[in-house]
């Protein structure tokens, strides 16, 4: 029996197809996380998801070295990965030695020496200038980065699913070099995706909010192209344009906020995705600030700035979600960070939870709100890590990382 996973037409492989063991192992981790003005980490649960991989790698007797980035240059998140390695060590209850080098003669000669078991983190590597280019993994396989690393490495394992949609050197270089598989995060995630593909999991509910319009658009015109969907349940300001889409008056206050998003502008798209029979749902009301008081309106007499979602469209979007064999949620229904335009996203939230059907959290917020880890995954939910790589899969653009380790699973060698 084949241990990959696919996911359309590419095959992923696991650990449970490399079985490292007594080896020396790179990883691809995704340890970006918040600084505070000051460079230091506000939240490490980025680490915390990967901690599954990295222990079941250590206890096989592997050497491991992970690397990872942090920010982008010019950033004030752009900072050194001293703070993560010592937050790992923390978990893991085993020292992680920090190399403050990438690829240099110091960083090589530390993964060398590096002993079994042990545990070693490398400096950020968007230190490395490669590492910010993007282009096709021959191309990344043909890196400094690369050349020099991989020969100190007998396997690569990506658990990066946050930067799956980047094609740079440690993403998409090291699996035409040397024999690759997805960690326990990425293989998590790459399951919980493969259910969105999945015809034999109906009905399918994605429930699309939040302020991404233009990328939100994206999702939408992939799920109907390729019939992923039986119900796309709008809120958030994706849900007020394809009111408006269809006809609705919003608001002067909303019809303003839409168009200073630059949402107002994406209008013919929405006209477009209603008349192809994109089986779209909008709100029926909406819970709007008017005068300094919260209140409910119906959709057609808003006369209020449009905050969240009403109790009617919560009711109704809550029945349907319970009847999903798969619900996707991405984007919050309302205006999340005031705790009293929070309901609509709980509440749909509570209703994937207590329905029959499989859940996927996507985005930030809606992860937050979840009460669950980033990572987290069992039988009945996946809380995705990725963002933009969550959304790129979403609107079918192939995402680089996982393009990269199929190849390598087949034998495809730069
Ligand atoms: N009706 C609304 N009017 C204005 N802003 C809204 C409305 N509904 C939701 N939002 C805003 O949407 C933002 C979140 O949307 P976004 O699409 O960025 O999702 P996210 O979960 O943060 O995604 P990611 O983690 O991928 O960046 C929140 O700041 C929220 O206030
Ligand atoms: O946080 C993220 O979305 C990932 O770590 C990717 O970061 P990037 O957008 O800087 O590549």
């Amino acid at each position: 029996m084949s241990l990959l996973i696919q996911l359309g037409d590419q095959l992923i492989p696991t650990l449970d197809d490399l079985r490292p063991r007594n080896s020396k192992v790179l990883v691809r981790v995704d340890f970006n996380s918040p600084v505070n003005d000051s460079g230091m980490l506000m939240d490490d649960s980025r680490i915390r998801a990967h901690l599954q991989t990295v222990r079941e790698l250590v206890d096989e007797g592997n050497s491991v070295v992970l690397m990872s980035h942090q920010g982008r240059p010019g950033g004030r998140d752009f900072v050194s990965l001293s703070q993560h390695a010592k937050v790992l060590s923390r978990y893991l209850g085993v020292e992680v030695k920090f190399i403050e080098d990438v690829m240099g003669p110091y960083a090589r000669q530390s993964i060398r020496s590096l002993g079994q078991g042990e545990v070693a983190m490398l400096e950020n590597v968007r230190f490395a200038s490669e590492e910010l280019v993007e282009s096709p993994p021959r191309q990344q396989a043909n890196t400094f980065l690369v050349r020099y690393l991989s020969p100190l490495f007998n396997y690569y394992v990506n658990d990066a699913f946050a930067t799956a949609h980047r094609s740079q050197p440690s993403v998409v270089g090291f699996p035409l070099v040397l024999p690759s598989a997805a960690g326990r995060l990425m293989e998590s995630e790459v399951r919980a995706l493969a259910k969105v593909l999945d015809r034999s999991l109906g009905p399918k509910v994605f429930v699309l909010g939040g302020a991404k319009v233009a990328d939100t658009l994206k999702v939408i015109e992939n799920l109907v192209r390729n019939r992923l969907a039986d119900r796309i349940l709008t809120g958030g300001l994706v849900g007020e344009l394809f009111a408006v889409a269809k006809g609705v008056m919003l608001s002067i206050q909303s019809m303003e906020a839409l168009e200073r998003s630059g949402a107002l502008a994406l209008l013919p798209r929405a006209r477009r995705i209603l008349m192809s029979g994109a089986p779209i749902e909008v709100p029926m009301d909406y819970r709007v600030m008017a005068g300094g008081e919260v209140r409910e309106e119906p959709l057609g007499r808003v006369s209020g700035l449009i905050m969240d979602i009403g109790s009617g469209t919560v009711e109704v979007y809550s029945s349907m979600i319970e009847d999903a064999g798969l619900t996707v949620i991405r984007g919050p229904m309302g205006v999340v960070e005031l705790p009293q335009f929070r309901e609509g996203t709980m509440a749909v939230l509570r209703a994937a939870m207590e329905g029959k059907g499989y859940t996927v959290i996507g985005g930030g917020h809606v992860a937050a709100l979840s009460g669950l880890e980033p990572g987290a995954s069992n039988s009945r939910v996946h809380v995705s890590t990725g963002a933009a790589a969550f959304l790129a899969f979403l609107s079918g653009e192939g995402l680089p990382a996982l393009e990269a380790l199929s190849q390598s699973a087949k034998g495809v060698r730069a």
